[in-house]
């Protein structure tokens, strides 16, 4: 098995830490663009990305060739506040970046596990392998949505699965939710994991001999196939 090529990156401050996230994407996405002529992005919402979308809005890239999607969705319309596809649209989309693609998970299905096939329709129109996957994490490990506890959690972190969509119709932290498994996430050629603050990378210490169904995160760590890079900041 090939030894998992994981990176560390340690920033002073929380404004350094976005920056150099950004900076790493927006490398990222012009390689794909250079490479074969479109590249594209998965990202999640909770409260880091914030900065680090306002920062990649600004960068001067080929955005038109740029199509951007989730690792996750909450089962709420984009007009609610909690919706990850508004914070993308209201953070990311923006400036120069208001020409890339948005490809979002949710349609007007009542529950997750209804617009599965919806938005493995709406995955097709990605390039593949994704260029770049921005993942934050949970105190509790979970990245996406993929939670401890998750009935299909199994499945979500299968690397051999081509499972592409994993659905939580009951609430799970807050609302009912739909995730990208691990195996469509490992197809990609960068995983970017953004964490902030001490206790965060406690868990990344103990998901390093901990299994998988109790800190998700493990699997990330544990994978060969994708390189993975751990930007962390105190603050
Ligand atoms: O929809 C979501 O909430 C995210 O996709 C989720 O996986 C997030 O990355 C973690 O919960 C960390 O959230 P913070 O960035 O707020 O710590």
């Amino acid at each position: 098995m090939i030894v998992p090529d994981i990176t560390n990156h340690r920033h002073a401050t929380a404004e350094v830490f976005a920056q150099a996230v950004a900076d790493r994407i927006a490398k990222q996405l012009r390689l794909g663009v250079e490479d074969h002529g479109a590249a594209s992005l998965a990202v999640p919402g909770g409260t880091t990305p914030g900065p680090i979308f306002d920062a990649l809005a600004k960068m001067q890239l080929c955005w038109a060739r740029v199509a951007v999607t989730l690792t996750d969705e909450r089962w709420v319309p984009v007009s609610d506040r909690s919706s990850n596809e508004a914070l993308v649209r209201h953070r990311l989309l923006q400036g120069p970046a208001a020409e890339a693609h948005m490809i979002g998970l949710y349609d007007a299905s009542p529950k997750p596990s209804l617009g599965i096939p919806g938005a493995e329709t709406a995955l097709r129109q990605l390039s593949r392998p994704l260029d770049a996957v921005l993942l934050g994490m949970g105190g509790d490990g979970h990245f996406a949505s993929l939670f401890p506890g998750l009935p299909d959690l199994a499945e979500g972190l299968n690397p051999e699965s081509a499972t592409i969509c994993i659905a939580s119709d009951a609430p799970i932290n807050g609302q009912p939710r739909l995730s990208l498994s691990l195996g469509f996430l490992l197809r990609s050629r960068l995983i970017l994991l953004a964490i902030r603050g001490a206790d965060k990378l406690a868990v990344i210490e103990r998901a390093k001999t901990a299994a998988a169904s109790e800190l998700p995160i493990a699997a990330i760590l544990r994978q060969g196939r994708v390189p993975v890079e751990i930007h962390f900041t105190e603050e």
